[in-house]
């Protein structure tokens, strides 16, 4: 274990902002964080027609960490994308901390997307003319958070991932793991209470990979949080409570 790896899984579980500590309140009568029912998903139209999703029935109980597997091309991005709101399936419904996100407007869902979830992109998706610190300044900025209480939280929530020395690079100053550590530095601006991860540790070495695995797990495990992680990689198994595998868009 490395002195990277060490700081960054020690450094996580103190220094998160007193706020991200408690277990965040779910509606009482709600156990599954993510339920879905019979969804669908079909790309092109006529003859360019393509089934990438066929009646994904599934329940993901709150406070666990579980991963979306199968080979390449098997739906798992097109199903965490619609988990997350960000992807309107074809058929079906989704549930989302007991509310239907698949029966909410426009305007509804990308709020209840803004204060319910976390999302980490497979290319970290950070804005390269911001800072590590405006990145997430930004994402708090679009959760009512401003001014100095944001730049505040940003810098705390830089030095729970173990970057409050680099607050102040570009992206393309930082290595992929570090850009990685900020991508979920800012996923996790605002507490949300679900964390969805599209390949998390795809692009990181071995050291940064076991520090984000480290750190998801914590997050679910002593944090409450649901975490949901599309992955490749077989070092994530020995974290999770349960493996969804995908093949030829169907749940196995
Ligand atoms: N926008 C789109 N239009 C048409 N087909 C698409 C579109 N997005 C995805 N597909 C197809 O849907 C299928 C599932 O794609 P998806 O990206 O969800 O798979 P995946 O399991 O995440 O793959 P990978 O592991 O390679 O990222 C693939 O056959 C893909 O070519």
């Amino acid at each position: 274990m490395t002195v990277s790896h060490l700081n960054l899984a020690s450094s996580l579980v103190v220094p998160l902002p007193s706020q991200y500590l408690a277990e965040r309140e779910l509606t009482p009568a709600v156990s599954e964080a993510i339920a879905t029912r019979g969804v669908e998903m079909v790309y092109g139209e006529g003859a360019e027609q393509f089934q990438a999703l066929s009646n994904i029935n599934l329940e993901i109980p709150a406070g666990s960490i579980q991963l979306l597997m199968g080979p390449s091309g098997s739906g798992k991005t097109t199903l965490l994308s619609i988990l997350a709101g960000i992807l309107t399936p074809s058929g079906g419904s989704v549930r989302l901390l007991g509310q239907e996100i698949t029966a909410m407007s426009r305007s509804q869902l990308s709020q209840f997307r803004l204060q319910n979830i976390g999302f980490i992109f497979q290319g970290f998706n950070l804005f390269p003319a911001l800072t590590a610190l405006e990145n997430i300044e930004l994402a708090l900025e679009m959760k009512g958070i401003r001014g100095k209480a944001a730049r505040h939280e940003a810098l705390s929530l830089l030095e729970a991932v173990g970057l409050g020395s680099r607050a102040k690079n570009l992206p393309k100053n930082l290595s992929g793991g570090q850009k990685q550590r900020v991508a979920i530095a800012r996923a996790l601006a605002g507490n949300p209470p679900l964390i969805m991860a599209d390949e998390p540790t795809a692009a990181l070495d071995s050291t940064s990979g076991h520090a984000v695995i480290d750190l998801l797990s914590t997050l679910a495990k002593e944090r409450g949080r649901t975490v949901l992680i599309v992955t490749h990689d077989p070092r994530i198994m020995d974290v999770a409570d349960r493996v969804l595998y995908l093949e030829d868009g169907r749940l196995k």
